[in-house]
């Protein structure tokens, strides 16, 4: 969702912006829980996180729509196997720095963009670099799940398709496949043929990652994945995002920070279109570095 409307009246006395924390070196894991941790049952990061090798890496990376500077300056990593949560206001940036990720802004006319994205060794905006393989090894699901009006099985099928497969035993193999992946496999395997749309809004939704899954990426890009779907449907599709990261790369823009507490091993805080802290969500959470972030988290703005 745009929304041009944030200004700095909205948040008095900024205080300087310290410089972007990488997560190269997050404290070490101690496997426990600090214990002022304000929500108990949420799943520990896993320690092997932490050693990961990275597969995303963005460095000083700055977005301007026409004159405009959405993004400034920004330096992140990611680590392989584990979900990174953007958060932060309206109109801070974070699905715009979602989309240079797998360059989704190169739809966007007028978008300019400097610095460098790696995707495990591949430069995303080398010019060398196929865009349509990219896509592949880092694809997307929307805030609105958006099923082709096809059946449930060529909606998954789609990716494959478009790809040139035509053999019908790989692509009954890759739908059972990734609806498994994505939960579903067991509510749709009796109606492969009828039409998407007839599915609920949460199931729609793990449809779309199914579609996702099928190209067999290896980072998934999650916009606001659970905005439209309700508490129920939303903890199935957080419970399979904690799944799915021990077979990929996930980072999952949200507003909901329970939600962004509850699946995230790293979360980083923007405002304005400037990374304010990065860093173990634990750590984000209970301990923040910047008092901006503490203001967010606990609800004083935004
Ligand atoms: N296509 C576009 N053309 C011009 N400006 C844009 C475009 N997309 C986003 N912007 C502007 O860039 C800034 C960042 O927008 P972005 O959508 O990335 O923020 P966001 O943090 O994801 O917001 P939200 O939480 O509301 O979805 C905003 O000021 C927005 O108005």
């Amino acid at each position: 969702m745009l929304n041009p409307g944030v200004t700095d009246m909205e948040i008095e006395d900024p205080r300087p912006l310290p410089e972007p924390a990488l997560l190269q070196a997050p404290p070490p894991a101690t496997g426990l829980r600090p214990a002022s941790f304000a929500q108990p049952d949420l799943p520990l990061t896993d320690p092997s996180v932490l050693s990961a090798p990275t597969m995303l890496r963005v460095d000083r990376l700055n977005l301007f729509y026409g004159e405009k500077q959405a993004l400034s300056d920004i330096n992140l990593q990611v680590a392989r196997n584990s979900v990174m949560a953007f958060i932060g206001p309206s109109g801070c940036g974070k699905s715009t720095l979602l989309r240079c990720l797998n360059r989704m802004n190169d739809l966007i006319d007028n978008v300019r963009i400097q610095g460098r994205v790696l995707l495990g060794d591949t430069d995303v905006y080398a010019p060398e670099t196929d865009v349509i393989a990219l896509r592949k090894r880092a694809g997307m699901v929307f805030q609105k799940s958006n099923p082709f009006p096809k059946s449930i099985f060529e909606n998954v099928a789609y990716g494959l398709r478009i790809q040139g497969q035509g053999d019908r035993t790989v692509l009954e193999e890759a739908v059972e496949r990734s609806l498994k992946g994505a939960g579903l496999w067991d509510e749709v395997k009796d109606r492969l043929k009828d039409s998407a749309q007839g599915l609920s809004g949460g199931q729609q939704q793990r449809l779309c990652i199914a579609r996702a899954l099928a190209v067999r990426p290896e980072v998934i890009l999650m916009d606001e994945p659970c905005s439209a779907l309700d508490p129920i449907a939303t903890a199935r599709v957080e419970e399979l995002i904690l799944e799915l990261k021990r077979e990929f790369t996930i980072v999952i823009v949200t507003h909901n920070m329970q939600q962004a507490a509850r699946v995230s091993d790293h979360t980083a805080f923007f405002w304005m279109g400037k990374l304010i802290e990065s860093g173990l969500t634990e750590k984000m959470f209970t301990n923040p570095g910047h008092r901006m972030t503490e203001d967010y988290i606990t609800g004083r703005f935004g």
